[in-house]
């Protein structure tokens, strides 16, 4: 049985290996409830690779995660989206020639739609669903400040209003903890300013506990309250942004990486 220490996520000893290649070894990191939590570490130190292994998508050689107080190691993707975990990609992932509403009420679909045959048989059950779904896809759009646009298709929105459409997704399923994928992807600074903001109000106003494995430093000390460094593998440190911001292995890690790409 995990132990119940309080935190709503707690990844233990982490171990995954490609092949002959250790992407991850001994990663070890909590998030309490209602934290927003980051995640971060040079190119190719294992970021995605351990969001992976937390979302379920991957799993680990050896080590522990648990969720809620529960063992969730080697969970499927969909079963930890049963427990309260909902997830963004680092490629948006949308319909793109459907409405935003449609987008949000897939998410929620997946999760408690009506099932095949009230659909099909058009039983009154289906459509009640069908109306809370849409209630429920509307409500996360108005959090993200979208529903003025939920009838309009996806492909003509801006990109960083997409995001705020995969968002509302993820949102829409009331998740226990959110989990994003290098949200800033593709963005450019004004974006990427204003999609700190939008995680930090989500995380405020909803007490939403998000981890955020993110590559903009800039945006991550400004909204996290809790990191974790990882380089090549291996746990670096872990504190409040301003430990973090003053840690010699961290600066050198980061000014190692870039010293590397300057003598190349
Ligand atoms: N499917 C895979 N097969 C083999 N090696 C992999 C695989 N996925 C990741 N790796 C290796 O594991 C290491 C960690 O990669 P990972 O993508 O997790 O790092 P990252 O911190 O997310 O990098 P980036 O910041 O560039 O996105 C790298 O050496 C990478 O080449």
């Amino acid at each position: 049985m995990p132990s119940d220490n309080g935190a709503l996520l707690s990844v233990r000893q982490l171990n995954k290996s490609f092949g002959g290649i250790k992407a991850l070894s001994g990663v070890d990191f909590e998030i309490p409830q209602g934290v927003l939590a980051g995640l971060i570490g040079p190119n190719g130190s294992g970021k995605t690779t351990a969001f992976n292994l937390v979302t379920g998508v991957l799993k680990p050689t050896s080590g522990q995660i648990v969720f809620r107080a529960v063992d969730v190691t080697g969970n499927a993707p969909e079963r930890n989206a049963e427990l309260g975990m909902a997830r963004t990609f680092q490629n948006i992932r949308l319909f793109r020639d459907l409405p935003v509403i449609d987008n949000v009420m897939v998410g929620l679909h997946m999760r408690n739609g009506p099932g095949f045959w009230s659909t099909v048989l058009g039983l009154p059950r289906a459509s009640i669903a069908e109306r809370n779904i849409r209630k429920e896809a509307l409500e996360a759009l108005e959090v993200l400040g979208l529903a003025d646009k939920a009838h309009q298709i996806v492909a003509n929105l801006p990109y960083g209003d997409q995001r705020k459409v995969e968002f509302a997704r993820a949102l829409a399923t009331k998740p226990q903890l959110l989990l994003l994928d290098e949200p800033t992807a593709g963005m450019n600074p004004q974006e990427t300013a204003d999609l700190g903001k939008t995680i930090s109000k989500l995380h405020k106003d909803l007490s939403l506990t998000v981890l955020l494995v993110e590559h903009d430093m800039k945006m991550v000390m400004g909204i996290c309250e809790e990191l974790t460094v990882i380089n090549q593998g291996k746990m670096l440190a872990s504190g409040t942004p301003q430990e973090i911001q003053n840690n010699s292995a961290v600066i050198d890690a980061y000014l190692g990486r870039r010293r590397e790409k300057h003598d190349a």
